[in-house]
């Protein structure tokens, strides 16, 4: 702990019963002492920040007032969590955030009890709330359930499904919207042009005057909805209902959620209220307290390890380009070329690379918001006009959408274009985050292409690939990060469908790589080259159409033939399999093994060390090599010494 986090209070609470021990009027100053630790910790760790920065009185309010973890405090997406984990007796290992058998950067059950719901992904906190608050109910409980949600994540579908429920119930359901007008980017879309009018021009509504109507509402609050909307209307709508007034809350807001003075009575009232759901409407600053966060355009939404001081991040170890980047670039020389290309983000424009695109061209540029189903059914119906879509989404988030792929895109064969960063594993973001089944998810569905990109120069020609396939979707999966430094291409140019490469030829083992795997594969190779065995190394390129001509002659020409991918079962070593089924080569000579991921939720840690628990780095697959063969690996591999 450094000189600038002295936090004489904070050093008093283990848990939030040791902060409701204290007096009202000290609340501010143990939200001040965990700002001052929150900055201190991130700037070791990294991470995300940001967000944590603008709830630290949020959360200080919130464990203040109500009976944590009794009453069940949910964190949406869980990014700004880090001040909540400081105050229910994680402080210890606040420095351990997001490192290998360290904290989680998101919350998680089996972390604490003060997390009851897991994230990661955005827009489930009022699902779940809900949920806990009716089974509350049915036990015949009074805890409070709340749900903290950002103004970002309310924008999501999933979020209005919660919302349109709970309104239709009088569950005890609080929904914190924490409104600081910040997504990853600023925010998009109506509704966040809705909230701003909630409290642009117009004061907050202050604590006393908001806290007395509160009190003098809530004991006679009418359970019938024609006159609560009539009794709200009145007392809190800065003129007329909201739309969580329709939607069945009692809307309360918009609140300073800096100021402890507005926000405390207001919780303390919303607590002992008999009824709900309510939404409280809390105004925060993305990064407030700390000069580099608010000064910065994505107010340090997440960060790498920083000087304190100057706020400068540390420097990136690589050279190489990032794949996200590569992706931006080639998207705008293809555009260049051919003014059916148009970029879809949902909600992540800096990550995707799609914000390098939109500064090229911001008319053809669409950030939908955190709406991954919209994104991809919208990306639809523009290729029925005869655009080019590029829906840029990580693995992860979309799985939101397999749906819209299968029931929108691949059934009616529209040629959508798939960017799929962050394939494989992600490292930090651990398991919510890791993009382990777009193969298998995928893989399954008719009439798609899907490559995977060995590396950057590929990735150029695959963007290239994607534009001229105009009949079907297409799909490109890339890892995070950067590439591997090989020398980049002028410009892209269109792959042959269906046809993989072989990279060097051996006669004895074949290792065929779908994706960023081929570096250890041919590590891997080197090292079973020096000790005799002969080595082939493949990069198939396309799971589908699969270069079948070239599985076969692996098959055929060698004794054994690994498939590796940064992907669950059911990807690519499946189709590979599948494929030598049916022409009967499993009957026979070859010795098939597929690597894959294992099948387990990893944990988060550096992806290096992660590929190496989960058998995919080089020494993995030499290991697997010698077990086909029946040698022993540490016998064999010891004469290397
Ligand atoms: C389904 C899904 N899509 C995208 C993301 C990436 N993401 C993480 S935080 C974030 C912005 C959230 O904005 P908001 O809810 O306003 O929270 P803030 O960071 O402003 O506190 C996004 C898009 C995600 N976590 N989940
Ligand atoms: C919280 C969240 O979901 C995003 O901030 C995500 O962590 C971004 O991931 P990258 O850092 O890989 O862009
Ligand atoms: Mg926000």
């Amino acid at each position: 702990m450094t000189e600038f986090s002295k936090t004489p209070l904070l050093d008093t609470i283990r848990t939030p019963e040791d902060l409701r021990k204290l007096r009202i009027d000290q609340v501010r100053q143990v939200a001040d002492e965990l700002r001052l630790e929150t900055i201190d910790a991130v700037s070791v760790t990294g991470g995300h920040f940001g967000a944590g920065l603008g709830v630290v009185e949020l959360t200080t309010a919130l464990h203040y007032v109500f009976d944590t973890p009794r009453d069940r405090l949910i964190w949406d997406v869980g990014h700004q969590a880090y001040p909540h984990k400081i105050l229910t007796g994680r402080r210890d290992r606040i420095r351990t955030l997001r490192t290998g058998g360290g904290l989680s950067g998101f919350t998680k059950r089996t972390e604490s009890d003060h997390d009851p719901f897991g994230a990661g992904h955005s827009s489930t906190s009022i699902s779940a709330g809900l949920g806990m608050a009716v089974a509350s109910e049915l036990a015949g409980k009074k805890n409070n359930v709340i749900a903290v949600i950002g103004d970002g994540s309310i924008s999501a579908g999933m979020a209005y499904e919660a919302m349109n429920n709970a309104g239709a119930m009088n569950s005890r359901l609080i929904v914190i919207l924490n409104d600081n007008n910040m997504s990853i980017a600023p925010p998009v879309g109506a509704m966040s042009a809705y909230l701003s009018r909630l409290y642009s021009g117009k004061t907050y509504r202050s604590l006393r005057e908001a806290g007395k109507q509160i009190g003098k509402h809530l004991p006679k609050l009418i359970a019938d909805r024609a006159a609560r909307a009539e009794e709200y209307s009145r007392g809190f709508m800065m003129g007329g209902g909201t739309l969580f007034e329709e939607l069945g809350f009692y809307y309360v807001g918009p609140v300073d959620g800096h100021n402890l003075d507005h926000l405390l009575p207001i919780l303390q009232n919303v607590r002992d209220a008999d009824t709900g759901p309510f939404l409280i409407h809390v105004v925060t600053q993305k990064g407030k307290g700390y000069g580099p966060a608010e000064a910065a355009a994505d107010k340090y939404h997440a960060v790498v390890k920083f000087d304190i001081a100057t706020g400068a991040q540390a420097k990136a170890k690589s050279n190489a380009p990032s794949y996200q980047n590569v992706f931006g670039q080639s998207l705008v020389k293809e555009a260049q070329k051919d003014d059916k290309i148009v970029g879809i983000t949902a909600a992540m424009p800096s990550g995707t690379g799609i914000d390098i695109f939109e500064k090229a061209f911001p008319k053809r540029t669409f950030d939908v918001g955190i709406a991954e189903q919209h994104a991809v059914t919208f990306a639809a119906g523009l290729a029925t006009e005869g655009y080019k879509p590029f829906c840029a989404i990580y693995s992860t988030f979309l799985q939101r959408a397999y749906d819209q792929i299968v029931h929108d895109v691949a059934i009616q064969k529209l040629p959508v274009r798939f960017a799929i960063d962050r394939a494989g594993l992600v490292g930090a973001d651990g398991a919510t985050h890791a993009g382990s089944f777009d193969n298998a998810y995928l893989g399954c569905l008719p009439n798609m292409v899907i490559m995977a990109a060995a590396d950057e120069a590929e990735l150029v020609h695959m963007v290239a690939t994607q534009v001229a396939i105009d009949d079907r979707p297409s799909a490109v999966r890339y890892p995070r990060g950067e590439g591997r430094g090989v020398e980049m291409p002028e410009v892209g140019i269109p792959l042959e469908i269906g046809k993989g490469r072989v990279i060097r030829q051996g006669n004895k083992v074949a290792l065929l790589s779908f994706g960023t795997r081929l570096a250890e594969a041919e590590k891997a190779a080197d090292e079973l080259a020096t000790l005799g065995l002969s080595t082939t190394v493949a990069d198939a390129r396309f799971m589908k159409p699969l270069d079948v001509e070239l599985v076969l002659k692996l098959a055929r020409d060698h004794e054994v033939l690994l498939t590796i991918e940064e992907g669950s079962i059911g990807g690519f070593g499946s189709h590979v399999m599948q494929t030598l089924a049916e022409h009967g080569m499993l009957d026979g000579e070859v010795k098939m093994r597929a690597l894959v991921l294992p099948d387990v939720f990893m944990d988060h840690d550096n992806p290096v060390a992660m590929y190496a628990r989960a058998g995919l780095d080089a020494k993995a697959i030499v290991k697997k090599v010698f077990d086909v063969l029946g040698k022993d690996a540490a016998t064999e591999t010891s004469k290397l010494a």
